[in-house]
């Protein structure tokens, strides 16, 4: 029997010439570290995390737009000593070419701005669903892939953006379950730290040294902190006051500190202003603390957070005016905000939220003749094309199996072809959840 053997538990066998077939050991089923399979139970969640996604983003006229998960290494080589540099999962490709799988998506959005120029009109509203990565030392045990939702503005100078970016994330948050109870925004400036500095004579190199260290604010000691600020030329006077104000809770006490006139204090007023009118006050306060990690924001920053204090940032975001000058483009008003796929599940997990998605499919249908296995394919076809979803039974299978395979699928309604009733053109309906039965015309299975 010209048969190939199977391998034995390892190592190659010896087959037919015309069969040199080399068997491997058996390979790491399990994804790459830092990854994760998508199963269908797992699939359908992220399906419908993205459906929000896109939903709320249409809601509010954004276009979906996607660009390459490997971008040049250059797109995201700042030197203000951000965590997504030190983690950047770069190479060399075999045109010797520095590339890198994005860690974020603003970068490529800047890039592709630039490339359509004039082209496209402001202002620009885009949003995103893209994978973004990271390498991280597996000891730390993260992900080092997520999905991250982006929707971002171009073209408007005036907070009314961040405050439209802000209200599309909270009717979101609405649509999932979630309410002002479970989470809110925590929302500064960059501009307070940049009017605290500007009463010090510190070097414009330094303002986004300054916020990626601050940003680390509560996650080392402030000890270590202080230290970073000084070797990057802060003087102690300018770390105490800085300090002083990042504790800061409330707009009046700001503005006692920074007086009225400048914009840090103007902008914010009016961020909160709008958010009265939109109506979603109660999900926002001021925290001067809020910096986010990002080298390249310029104004009004940012984060969803877990009121219980759980979790990490839900999402964050803010303004980046300078960004497109950075990679050779005129500068354009921009604002922004990232959303990752994880901490929002973990939080939905929290707080008993997450979704029943059962498979659901309407018809199984099987032929109770293995002669008539062309007849059951005709009819999942009449079905189909009306529509209508259809699990085919493709083998000969006992009614017990077919049975099972209905309640797993979770199927409304079982369609019998038996020979009797086709010889009429006919098929035999049963409703799997009372169990009724009847006989139809195909044509006439609705
Ligand atoms: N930037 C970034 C990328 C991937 C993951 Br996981 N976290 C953050």
């Amino acid at each position: 029997v010209n048969e190939t053997p199977r391998a034995g538990r390892s190592g190659s066998v010896s087959s037919p010439p015309h069969q040199a077939v080399d068997y491997a050991q058996k390979i790491d089923v399990n994804p790459p570290k830092g990854t994760r399979d998508f199963p269908p139970e797992e699939m359908r969640l992220r399906n419908w995390l993205f459906q929000n996604f896109r939903e709320v983003s249409q809601l509010f006229g954004f276009e979906e737009v996607d660009y390459p998960v490997l971008e040049s290494e250059a797109l995201f080589i700042r030197k203000a000593g951000e965590e997504i540099r030190d983690q950047l999962y770069c190479f060399e490709d075999r045109g010797n070419r520095r590339v890198a799988l994005r860690p974020e998506l603003t970068p490529s959005l800047a890039r592709l701005v630039i490339q359509k120029g004039k082209s496209v009109p402001l202002p620009i509203k885009w949003f995103a669903v893209g994978q973004c990565w990271r390498y991280e030392r597996m000891t730390r045990g993260r992900r080092r892939e997520h999905y991250q939702w982006n929707m971002d503005i171009i073209g408007v100078p005036d907070v009314t953006g961040e405050a439209e970016l802000i209200s599309s994330i909270v009717t979101f948050f609405k649509r999932i379950g979630i309410t002002s109870k479970d989470v809110g925004f925590k929302i500064s400036s960059r501009k307070v730290l940049q009017e605290v500095l500007s009463l010090y004579s510190v070097p414009e190199t330094s303002f986004a040294k300054a916020c990626i260290i601050i940003d680390k604010m509560g996650k080392i000691p402030v000890e270590e902190i202080k230290k970073e600020l000084k070797s990057v030329e802060l003087s102690n006077e300018a770390i105490e006051d800085l300090l002083q104000v990042l504790s800061m809770k409330s707009l009046t006490e700001l503005e006692e500190k920074l007086g009225g006139g400048g914009e840090a204090v103007s902008e914010l007023k009016q961020l909160f202003s709008l958010a009265e009118k939109f109506g979603y006050s109660e999900w926002i306060q001021f925290d001067a603390s809020v910096v986010r990690g990002l080298a390249y924001y310029t104004g009004i920053v940012f984060e969803g957070f877990d009121r219980e204090g759980k979790l990490r940032a839900i999402c964050g975001g803010g303004r980046y005016d300078r960004l497109l000058s950075t990679f050779g483009g005129d500068d354009l008003p921009a604002c922004g905000f990232g959303f990752g796929d994880a901490v929002i599940i973990e939080l939905l997990k929290e707080r008993q939220l997450l979704p029943e998605l059962p498979l659901e499919v309407e018809n199984i249908v099987c032929s109770l003749d293995p002669d008539l296995k062309g007849a059951a394919a005709r009819v999942a076809s009449v079905l189909r094309g009306k529509g209508q979803c259809v699990d085919l039974v493709l083998e000969n299978k006992p009614l017990k199996w077919v049975f099972k395979r209905a309640a797993r699928i979770n199927a409304r309604r079982l369609i019998l072809v038996g020979s009797a009733e086709w010889e009429k053109g006919m098929v035999v309906v049963k409703i799997l959840s009372t169990g009724e039965q009847y006989e139809a015309n195909v044509d006439e299975v609705e």
